[in-house]
């Protein structure tokens, strides 16, 4: 049974449109690895004789599906950008259709080739209006599960179409036993008329998808080449974005120097043919495993975080995989290396879904798919190159002697890549500055979110002032934040409720005396929904930039508000916040307590929603301040609200100072013993 107030959220796949879609994918994928297999055996067919034309013939139709991207990568995504993408995913599937099905009669290598880049052209158009289409029709919070069942007809779908061939190919060469074959020189025709009609079947699929929002191409937008501009612009200007980028490409190429050595690896480990389908085998399963247990386990754990931690971990097992000569352990990192690549391949879809706006999403899809497939193909052609080169060498190790060559060689490169990318991502992407990798990790696998215990590196000092009403918080803060001033801080005075747009209207709400009704939890909520704008528009770029912020209120006054006041639990109250504020913990709070009857007789004015609160509410909001403070003496410092002000003051500054950075670096006072600078 569902527990009272939670619905149990619906599967992605109970969403008609985007079921739709997904169909329309799946078929789309068996026709694609269909295709793949059908033209590159047609190849190999067409050219039998002399060895070497046959594999060049083969690897010409590999590079003639990787080239268009090359040309067309981003024109592909201003189309998805500036057109209907439902139209332009219809076209895409009749033209695919058309050329397809004009292979097996065709019959002859040219067109192979020259139908192959015509395809991949069309398919560079399909895949971006497709992906920037997925966020459109699911909610942000299935957009993950979304991309998870995406990934899995894109791969899944590789078996079942292997599985296709063969049968087609049997039963197209008993019809080739009985009656002329009708199809073209062979069987591969009749896995191209069964390809073809996949991508007919997307086509009515997608044309009765009318829940994918309109575009219209409308006059009043930028010329295309502006919008190409625009796009690449963006992708190198968003520091999300380029991590991501930055990110999968490393991980492509760290997996196209995998596929490019691992056929002679293998045989250098003593693998056989049945070897090297289990390494591959072990890709794909491992590939599952991370996008679907891996994220799961990790649930808790910042996406940010984990896409860069997925591609350092996947390097390192490269390595790893380098230097074990053993093919059973082998086997097992693969399975590792793959689930770092499916939690990576799956948060980095999920990311740009959410992150980038719809009308840059289908330029960031396709700048992805381009670069990608440029990577790819340059990785696994200068693979085996590269691994021949370096040759075959032993080291001696007195009586041992360690097998070190090219492929070896290849794939540490492969890792180190891997490393330094995720590494890289890792530190572009960040959320959580300041704040252990190490301890976010241990909090996730326990299923715990963002610890709080410690407060968060930054380069800033973050103060917050709590109490009750007209405790003096507002009063104490000014004259703290004109004393640190005087002294050359740069300060950020704020508060709350209202530091920002849409906080300033949540405080309307949340204190209009008129508002009757209003339930404790959307209280909360809103209390915490003002934070999170406060903190991530205000506070936390305040405090990377160095400055010192105080703020008038912050999650104590929730905990004893909500929590004590109004009852909540004060586990829900503490975990809202503590999601709210992505864990950000003052270095010092100051609590001015003042009893009660004393401060809101200081108060002028009408009262407002909390303030006309019964006695009662505000003495277990004062005892809860005191019990938070009490919890955690060396994050506090309490105050006598009801001494004189100068006095409080001279108190707040005296504790101030212990933890505030020298105005002036001690290198700059020896330079030039005068001018204050503040400490990064
Ligand atoms: N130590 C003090 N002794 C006497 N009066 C004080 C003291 N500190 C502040 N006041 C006065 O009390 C009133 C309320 O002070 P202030 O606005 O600073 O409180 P506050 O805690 O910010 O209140 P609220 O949370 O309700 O906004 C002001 O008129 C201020 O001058
Ligand atoms: C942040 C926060 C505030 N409140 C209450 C406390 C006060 O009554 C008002 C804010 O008014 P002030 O004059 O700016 O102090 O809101 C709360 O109940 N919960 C909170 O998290």
């Amino acid at each position: 049974m569902t527990a009272p107030g939670r619905s149990r959220p619906t599967h992605v796949l109970a969403n008609a449109p985007f079921r739709r879609l997904w169909t329309a994918m799946s078929v789309c994928s068996l026709g694609d690895w269909l295709n793949l297999l059908a033209l590159t055996a047609l190849a190999g067919n067409l050219t039998q004789g002399d060895y070497r034309v046959q594999s060049l013939a083969v690897g010409g139709v590999f590079v003639a599906k990787m080239l268009p991207a090359v040309l067309l990568g981003p024109l592909a995504g201003v189309f998805a950008d500036r057109f209907d993408r439902r139209l332009t995913m219809f076209c895409a599937d009749l033209a695919r259709f058309a050329v397809v099905l004009s292979i097996p009669f065709v019959d002859n290598y040219q067109w192979v080739i020259i139908a192959t880049v015509l395809v991949e052209c069309v398919n560079l158009f399909w895949v971006p209006a497709k992906e920037a289409t997925v966020p459109n029709l699911v909610p942000k919070a299935q957009l993950e599960q979304a991309n998870q069942l995406n990934l899995l007809v894109t791969y899944g779908t590789a078996p079942v179409a292997a599985m296709l061939f063969a049968a087609l190919s049997v039963a197209g060469d008993l019809i080739a036993g009985i009656v002329p074959f009708p199809l073209g020189r062979d069987a591969t025709g009749l896995a191209l008329v069964v390809n073809a009609c996949a991508y007919l079947v997307s086509a009515f699929l997608i044309f009765t998808l009318r829940d994918i929002p309109k575009r219209d191409g409308a006059i009043s937008t930028p010329s295309v080449l502006k919008q190409v501009v625009e796009g690449w612009r963006f992708v190198g200007g968003n520091r999300l974005v380029r991590g991501l980028v930055i990110g999968m490409l490393g991980a492509f190429a760290a997996g196209g120097a995998v596929v490019g050595v691992a056929k002679v690896y293998v045989e250098a480990l003593g693998g056989g043919d049945a070897a090297y389908g289990v390494v591959f085998g072990a890709v794909f399963v491992g590939m599952a495993l991370g996008m679907f247990f891996g994220l799961r386990l990790l649930r808790e754990l910042s996406r940010r975080r984990l896409f860069g931690l997925a591609i350092t971990v996947a390097g390192v097992v490269l390595v790893a995989i380098a230097l074990v000569h053993n093919l059973v352990i082998v086997v097992m990192l693969t399975v590792v290396l793959g689930a770092c690549a499916g939690i990576a391949w799956i948060i980095g879809y999920t990311l740009i879904g959410l992150e980038v706006e719809d009308a840059l999403r289908g330029r960031t899809f396709s700048f992805l798919q381009s670069t990608a497939r440029v990577t790819l193909l340059l990785v696994v052609s200068l693979a085996n190159p590269l691994a021949a080169l370096f040759g075959l060498h032993t080291l001696g190790l007195g009586e041992f002697s360690y097998r070190f060559d090219g492929t070896n060689l290849v794939l540490v490169i492969g890792g180190a890549l891997a490393v330094g990318v995720g590494l890289l991502a890792l530190r572009q992407m960040d959320d959580r500055k300041g704040v252990s990798l190490a301890a976010d990790l241990l909090a996730a696998v326990r299923g715990e979110r963002f610890p709080t215990e410690a407060a968060e590196h930054v380069p800033g000092l973050f103060i917050a002032f709590e109490g009750g009403e007209g405790s003096g918080k507002t009063t104490q803060s000014r004259m703290i934040a004109i004393w640190m001033r005087d002294q050359g801080y740069d300060v950020v005075q704020t508060r709350e409720p209202g530091s920002t747009k849409v906080g300033m209207r949540l405080r309307a709400i949340l204190l209009d005396a008129a508002e009757r009704g209003l339930s404790a939890r959307s209280e909360a909520l809103l209390y915490a929904a003002d934070r999170a704008e406060h903190v991530e528009k205000v506070i936390r770029p305040a405090l990377y930039r160095g400055s010192i912020v105080i703020t008038d209120r912050y999650v104590d006054s929730s905990l004893a508000y909500q929590g004590a006041g109004r009852a909540l639990d004060p586990a829900d109250v503490s975990k809202i916040n503590a999601w709210a504020t992505g864990g950000l913990v003052p270095h010092l709070t100051v609590l001015i307590d003042t009893p009660p009857e004393v401060g809101l007789t200081r108060l002028g004015g009408a009262a407002d929603r909390i303030e006309s609160e019964p006695m009662e509410f505000h003495e277990r909001v004062r005892k809860e301040f005191r019990a938070l403070a009490a919890s955690a003496p060396e994050r506090y410092l309490v105050v006598d609200g009801t001494l004189p002000q100068d006095v409080v003051t001279r108190q707040i500054q005296d504790r101030i100072r212990e933890i505030l950075p020298d105005p002036v670096p001690r290198e700059s006072e020896d330079a030039t013993g005068t001018m204050p600078a503040i400490r990064d």
